[in-house]
C-alpha cells in the first residue's frame, strides 16, 4: 500500500458553464456534481469563480461572507449549497472558488472551500498570488485592484485517501506551494483556475505538467467552460496530469466533466524509476517546506 494515497481515488473535474445568475450557477453545479458521483467520483472539483462571472467588477457584486464560520445562509448561500451538495453526493468536494468579503477587515478575497462527504468544512484557501498581469495588446488584468491575498499554504487531509493541496489558478505559477505540499506528503495538487486565451495556450498545460514532474504527484486543473459572449474568455481544457507528467485526461473548451483514476502505485513507480525524492541535496540548498511556512493542514 502506498503511504501517500492509501486507496485508488476517482477524481472528477467539472468544467462548468457559468453565467451571471448565481442561483442558476449553483443549481447547475449541483446537477454536474451529482452526475460525477453517479459515475463513481470520490473527489469532485469545481472551477474558479464557479458562482459568478470572472472579473474584478464582479467580486463586490457576488461576494459572500464566510467569517465567522459557519456563516448563515443569507451570508453565504454558496457555502451552504456546497456543504449540502457534498453530503447529498457523499463526496469530497473542492468548491472551486467564490468571491469573499470579510467584514472585519473590509477586504475581498478569492476563496476556495473544501467539504467532506458529511458536509463538514475541511479547509479554506484564499488565493495567495493575485492575478496581476499586463501583456500589451493581449490581456491586462489586476485582481489586486479589488482583492487582497491569502497568506497560507493549504493542505487538506482526506482521511481514507491521504493529503491533497488546494490553491487557485495564478497560484500554480509559484512552484513553492506545490513543492511544499508534496514534501508534506500531498499526493495531488488541485487548482480551480480560469486561464485565458493568451496565457492558456502558452502555459496551462506546461504549468500543470511542470508541477507534476517537479514533485512526482498528480495535478488537476479545473476551468470554467469557455463563453465567447463573456468579457473574460476562459481557456477551458480542464486536465489531470499523472506523477510522470503525462496528461491522462483532458477536455476541450466546452462544458463537460473529466475523470481520472489515481493510484498510489503510480506515484511509487514513478519515484522508484526516477528517484529524485532521495537525491535532493539539502546540504546545497534549503528545503522550502522547512522553516517559516504558514500552513493550514
Ligand atoms: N484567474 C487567474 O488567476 C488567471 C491566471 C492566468 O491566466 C495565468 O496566466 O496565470
Amino acid at each position: 500500500m502506498s503511504k501517500l494515497l492509501k486507496k485508488p481515488l476517482k477524481l472528477a473535474l467539472v468544467q462548468l458553464a457559468t453565467g451571471s445568475d448565481k442561483s442558476a450557477n449553483l443549481s447547475r453545479a449541483r446537477s454536474k456534481v451529482l452526475e460525477a458521483t453517479s459515475k463513481g467520483a470520490n473527489l469532485v472539483v469545481l472551477p474558479e469563480c464557479f458562482n459568478s462571472p470572472y472579473g474584478t467588477k464582479y467580486f463586490p457584486k457576488y461576494c459572500e461572507t464566510l467569517l465567522p464560520s459557519p456563516p448563515t445562509k443569507e451570508q453565504s448561500p454558496s457555502y451552504h449549497a456546497l456543504s449540502e451538495l457534498a453530503k447529498e453526493a457523499k463526496t469530497y468536494l473542492v468548491g472551486g472558488s467564490i468571491p469573499e468579503y470579510w467584514e472585519e477587515t473590509k477586504k475581498y478575497y478569492n476563496t476556495s472551500l473544501t467539504f467532506d462527504p458529511s458536509g463538514k468544512l475541511l479547509a479554506t484557501h484564499r488565493k495567495v498570488h493575485l492575478f496581476d498581469i499586463d501583456i500589451p495588446g493581449k490581456i491586462t488584468f489586476r485582481e489586486s485592484e479589488v482583492l487582497s491575498p491569502g497568506n497560507k499554504v493549504t493542505i487538506v487531509d482526506l482521511p481514507e485517501y491521504g493529503k491533497i493541496a488546494v490553491a487557485i489558478c495564478y497560484d500554480i505559477r509559484f512552484p513553492e506551494l506545490a513543492m511544499i505540499a508534496a514534501r508534506k506528503d500531498a499526493f495531488l495538487s488541485l487548482y480551480p483556475g480560469a486561464f485565458n486565451m493568451t496565457t492558456g495556450k502558452l502555459h496551462w498545460e506546461l504549468q500543470a505538467r511542470a508541477r507534476a514532474v517537479d514533485n512526482q504527484v498528480y495535478v488537476g486543473l479545473c476551468s470554467p467552460a469557455r463563453d465567447m459572449e463573456a468579457e473574460y474568455n476562459a481557456w477551458g481544457h480542464s486536465m489531470v496530469v499523472d506523477p510522470n507528467a503525462e496528461v491522462i485526461a483532458e477536455l476541450d473548451e466546452k462544458e463537460n466533466i473529466v475523470y481520472a483514476d489515481l493510484t498510489g502505485e503510480k506515484i511509487e513507480e514513478t519515484r522508484k524509476g526516477i528517484p529524485i525524492y532521495t537525491q535532493r541535496r539539502f546540504d546545497v540548498y534549503p528545503d522550502v517546506s522547512e522553516g517559516k511556512v504558514k500552513y493550514e493542514e
